[in-house]
């Protein structure tokens, strides 16, 4: 009886492998091979029946084996897995094929090694340069400077906290008007930037940097997110200031069909200026779990716990001057006049549905 039943489980499975492969075939021109390779179609579940990129490196990564890239094609009930090693590749296999239930209502994935990968039509983020000007300075506060930092900005805010959509808010030094996606020059806040961020200037080491005159607090629970933005720039001068505290995240950095991926660590600053401040859009995806780049190329999951980033900016005062035209507020402005009346007028900024 026990046999019989497992004997259906096989038969079924391998129909639906049949089934599956017919179908990658005829989409992807995507082979089935006999021998292992580092290649491995994940049949039956895809993004279509509701498996996600984390919950499939999760299943791949509780095998042992090492994935070095992962294809999620949309509206497909199939994917792909690109393994580190031959050996990486039969563990996720043996773990996996016909096991793991990781689709919609327990659907379980077939596995079948394929010669190559299709066609990428999504960029790997992963691999990437990043966009020009953008700095990561891991490390940039301790642990006893990042205690004394949450303390500062939770005490004393002139603005009151504001709960967006996504995530809590707090100002200092100028409010962020999110209407308008800007700042009134002539409406300064009671409460500037706590004098317990000064430190921070000095350690930066930027030749003629102007300290920011506004702090924007963001606090994001573990699964919030901040849509992809341009921070205005006739609002804003060069560089923009992120500190990451208490937890880690990966932001995305995006322009036209370029896509970057950059894990920020907790307490490590990053610094935006040049092109990645005015001709990228940075976001966070509201997610719990991040996919991250391992040291060796790998790809592996990483949960998000809560997380409070310190954005630090310095007003601009005036129009933008950028060489940046494409999202340049000032620029896109259409008359002389009206560019000239953009740096006192609340401008929006041409990234729609921002915050
Ligand atoms: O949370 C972050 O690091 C980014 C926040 C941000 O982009 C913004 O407030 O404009
Ligand atoms: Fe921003």
């Amino acid at each position: 009886m026990h046999i019989e039943q497992k004997t259906n489980k096989v038969k079924k499975a391998e129909k639906k492998q049949r089934r599956s492969l017919a179908i990658i075939k005829a989409d992807c021109n995507v082979s089935q091979s006999d021998s292992p390779t580092l290649y491995l179609a994940i049949l039956n579940v895809g993004l279509s029946n509701g498996l996600s990129e984390e919950a499939l490196l999760t299943a791949a990564a509780a095998t042992g084996g090492q994935v070095s890239q992962v294809l999620m094609l949309p509206s497909k009930s199939y994917c792909f897995l690109m393994c580190t090693t031959l050996a990486d590749a039969q563990l996720v296999y043996d773990g996996m094929h016909n096991r793991a239930t990781i689709g919609q209502k327990g659907a379980v994935a077939y596995l079948s090694y394929v010669l190559e990968l299709p066609q990428q039509r999504e960029e790997n983020g992963w691999q990437k340069p990043l966009p020009g000007g953008l700095v990561l300075l891991p490390d940039f506060v301790s642990e006893a400077e990042e205690a004394a930092l949450l303390e500062a900005i939770a005490v004393g805010t002139a603005s009151p906290t504001d709960s967006l959509k996504h995530r809590q808010v707090k100002h200092f030094g100028y409010e962020f008007l999110y209407g308008s996606n800007n700042v009134n020059p002539l409406q300064p806040l009671e409460q500037g930037i706590p004098a317990a961020c000064n430190f921070m200037w000095e350690r930066l080491e930027l030749p003629a940097f102007e300290p920011p005159d506004q702090l924007t607090v963001n606090e994001y629970e573990a699964g919030q997110g901040i849509p992809p933005h341009v921070d205005t720039h006739s609002a804003f001068k060069d560089p923009i200031l992120s500190l990451s505290l208490q937890s880690d995240v990966v932001m995305d950095f995006r322009r036209g069909d370029q896509l970057v991926h950059v894990l920020l660590p907790r307490r490590s600053l990053l610094v935006m200026s040049g092109e990645s401040r005015y001709d990228w859009t940075h976001g966070i995806r509201p997610k719990h779990i991040d996919v991250v780049a391992t040291p060796s190329g790998s790809l592996t999951t990483q949960a998000r716990s809560k997380r409070t980033s310190l954005t630090f900016r310095r007003l601009r005062r005036g129009p933008c001057d950028c060489q940046y035209p494409t999202l340049c507020d000032t620029q896109q402005t259409a008359t002389p006049q009206e560019r000239y009346a953009s740096h006192t007028l609340a401008t929006s900024c041409r990234v729609p549905e921002l915050f």
